[in-house]
């Protein structure tokens, strides 16, 4: 017999107070192309940047960050794609709404104050609306980037970290939705940099705007974003948060871009390939397949020469292989050893903490913790 009793009360309130949809990204870039003599120097580039998040378009000179960025912020056209901004199309390659309307700020490399204005005037800059407004828009800004006390100066008078501070306040003024930034960090003196970025960091968070930074340097990606999009030859190869991106690169070059590495190459048989450290784990690949294995300077172990022996084999490590110091550079908390190493007088480098710096000539022992080693087949 069909059941007729009431909904149960909790199903009734649970059909009333569904939560409503996420909202839409603040940014959102689909199948974004760009093609120069024939060449595709930005194909098929697609992300999302949600409100209040920070992605890095992390790459080498050339791989198409910046006219991803310039198509964005409108200044150049696709040839292919299209960008939403809180799910609006702002263009595609029929319609485009200019620059000017889409509530995008910029902040680029070298400031580009206006040197004629005071601080407060080249923040004020772009707003609208009453006079006395705009003042108060833009000291509010300045007492958030600790320049209050600069308010009348000129752009002259202050430090290159203190105008890029300036630069930010005058970015984000008009309350932008988007702040695109193209290295707005490199023109800066290395000791003032970390600071900085932090304190741009905990401003952008406050504001909520979303952020696309330009970057070719990884240590800025890493501290930046919540999320980067590594680029290559046009294309996003790698996406994600800077931790897995850094622990699990999607080939060998991507692991080469944060660091250092050094490679072991092999062949599998069976599943494992046999290496002067060991044998390694190295499943789903057919018999035969070369491979190369990656290893970061900082995950190789070192251990003393005993009279010619070196320490036993552990399952976390392997078989230790010796070779002997050809370099070795202190480089502050820690020290970085070039090995040149017996069985096939390659170099290996490897990173130790600054107690030890070994003499060129000094015999060790390396180890490869298997844990941190990435293995790829071979290509090229
Ligand atoms: N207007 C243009 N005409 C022809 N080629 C261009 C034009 N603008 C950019 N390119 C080429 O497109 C490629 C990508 O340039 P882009 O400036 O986007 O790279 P990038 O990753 O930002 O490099 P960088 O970090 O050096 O600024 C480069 O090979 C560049 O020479």
């Amino acid at each position: 017999m069909p059941d007729s009793s009431p909904l149960p009360a909790a199903s009734a309130a649970a059909r009333t107070t569904a939560p409503p949809p996420p909202p839409p990204p603040r940014l959102t870039v689909e199948h974004l192309a760009r093609i120069f003599d024939g060449r595709r120097v930005v194909d098929d580039v697609s992300f999302d940047v949600p409100a209040g998040e920070v992605a890095c378009l992390l790459g080498p000179s050339g791989c198409g960050k910046s006219t991803t960025l310039r198509i964005i912020a409108g200044v150049e056209m696709q040839d292919e794609g299209r960008i939403l901004v809180d799910g609006a199309l702002v263009c595609d390659t029929v319609f485009r709404i200019p620059p000017e309307r889409r509530r995008i700020g910029l902040m680029f490399q070298d400031f580009a104050l206006f040197p004629h204005l005071s601080v407060v005037q080249n923040v004020a800059f772009g707003l609208t609306g009453p006079a006395a407004a705009r003042r108060r828009r833009a000291a509010e800004l300045l007492e958030r980037v600790h320049l209050a006390h600069h308010i009348d100066s000129y752009p002259h008078a202050l430090s290159g970290g203190e105008q890029q501070r300036v630069a930010l306040a005058r970015a984000l003024a008009p309350r932008p939705r988007i702040l695109l930034m193209d290295e707005p960090f490199s023109g800066l003196d290395e000791r003032l940099r970390d600071d900085i970025r932090d304190e741009t960091l905990s401003l952008l968070k406050d504001e909520g705007t979303a952020v696309l930074l330009v970057t070719h340097e990884p240590g800025e990606a890493m501290r930046m974003a919540d999320q980067i999009l590594l680029m290559r030859g046009g294309r996003i190869v790698q996406r994600g948060a800077p931790y897995n991106i850094y622990n699990a690169p999607v080939d060998r070059a991507a692991a080469a871009f944060f660091s250092d590495v050094n490679i072991l190459t092999g062949r599998v048989r069976g599943a494992l390939t046999e290496t002067a450290f060991g044998t390694f784990l190295t499943p789903g690949l057919p018999d035969g397949t070369e491979v190369e294995i990656v290893i970061r300077p900082q995950h190789i172990r070192i251990d003393l020469d005993r009279g010619g022996r070196g320490p036993d084999p552990t399952p976390e490590t392997g078989t230790a292989a010796r070779g002997v110091v050809a370099r070795a550079r202190f480089m502050g908390r820690e020290s970085l050893v070039e090995f040149r190493m017996d069985h096939d007088g390659s170099i290996l480098k490897a990173v130790v903490p600054n107690v030890f710096l070994p003499r060129p000539g000094q015999a060790l022992w390396l180890m490869i913790r298997r844990d941190r080693c990435f293995v790829f087949p071979k290509t090229g």
